[in-house]
């Protein structure tokens, strides 16, 4: 793929638990393309959440390579990995809760302050995110007072107020119901069609797979089935 953004090859991943190794990765090779949706997919314990751990940078591998916009990323040392995960990735992540005591806006905001902006620009900058997920009217509202999904639209202004290239999320609609998980879809299809950022979900829904523009199929820690979903608006 030419336009790849993110090329990973040959990626093996074990955990040692002391008693037994699971051979999580067993050889993945997968490379993305700018602009595109790629959801992940298989029967739990595949070794979804270990890809995205190990494609995002978050996790290191035992063996590979992951290119990520020329950037051999696990050559560079931690605190490097780290400053490019927060210039260039965003997260949808359970691992990456809402921080309860802080309002929607000053959660959204908090990747800018952490990267340097300044107060009043991270501001401006986090109500327009939060007005393009529709919830500038909710600014003020801590995560306990709003809906699961609403809740979920603060998540994906939080992940993407950095404008980065690439966002992983991990079971994106997970907890929540038909309705609200197409809301969800359709704010993220229209941020990746309007923005052309890269997104790299996984989830368990047949629903949710069928929108993206390419499904990944994982078993036993290798990729068995790479290919468009079977819809016809694709
Ligand atoms: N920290 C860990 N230590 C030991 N084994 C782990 C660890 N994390 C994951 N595993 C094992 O690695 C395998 C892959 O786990 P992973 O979480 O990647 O699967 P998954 O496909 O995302 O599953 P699910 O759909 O249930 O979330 C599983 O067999 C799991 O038990």
């Amino acid at each position: 793929m030419d336009n790849a953004i993110v090329r990973a090859t040959g990626i093996h991943k074990t955990y040692d638990t002391g008693k037994i190794q699971v051979n999580a990765l067993r050889g993945v090779d997968l490379s993305v393309g700018r602009g595109e949706m790629v959801a992940i997919m298989g029967p739990s314990g595949c070794g979804k959440t270990t890809m995205l751990n190990c494609l995002s940078g978050l996790d290191d591998v035992d063996s590979g390579q992951v290119i990520v916009d020329g950037v051999v990323l696990h050559d560079l040392p931690d605190d490097e990995r780290s400053d490019y995960r927060a210039r260039n990735m965003g997260f949808v992540f359970q691992l990456y809760n809402l921080l309860p005591v802080l309002t929607s806006v000053e959660n959204v905001e908090m990747p800018l302050l952490l990267s340097g902006v300044g107060a009043t620009e991270a501001r401006r900058r986090s109500m327009g995110m939060l007005d393009r997920v529709g919830l500038a009217d909710r600014a003020s509202h801590l995560p306990a007072e709003l809906s699961g999904g609403q809740r979920q639209r603060v998540t994906i202004a939080r992940a993407l107020v950095n404008q980065p290239s690439i966002i992983w999320a991990d079971e994106p609609t997970g907890d929540l119901d038909s309705e609200t998980t197409g809301e969800i879809m359709d704010l993220i299809l229209e941020l990746n069609r309007s923005n052309l950022q890269s997104f790299i979900l996984v989830t368990h829904s047949e629903e949710v797979g069928r929108m993206a523009h390419r499904i990944v199929r994982m078993r036993d820690g290798v990729i068995v089935d790479d290919g468009f979903p079977n819809n016809p608006t694709n």
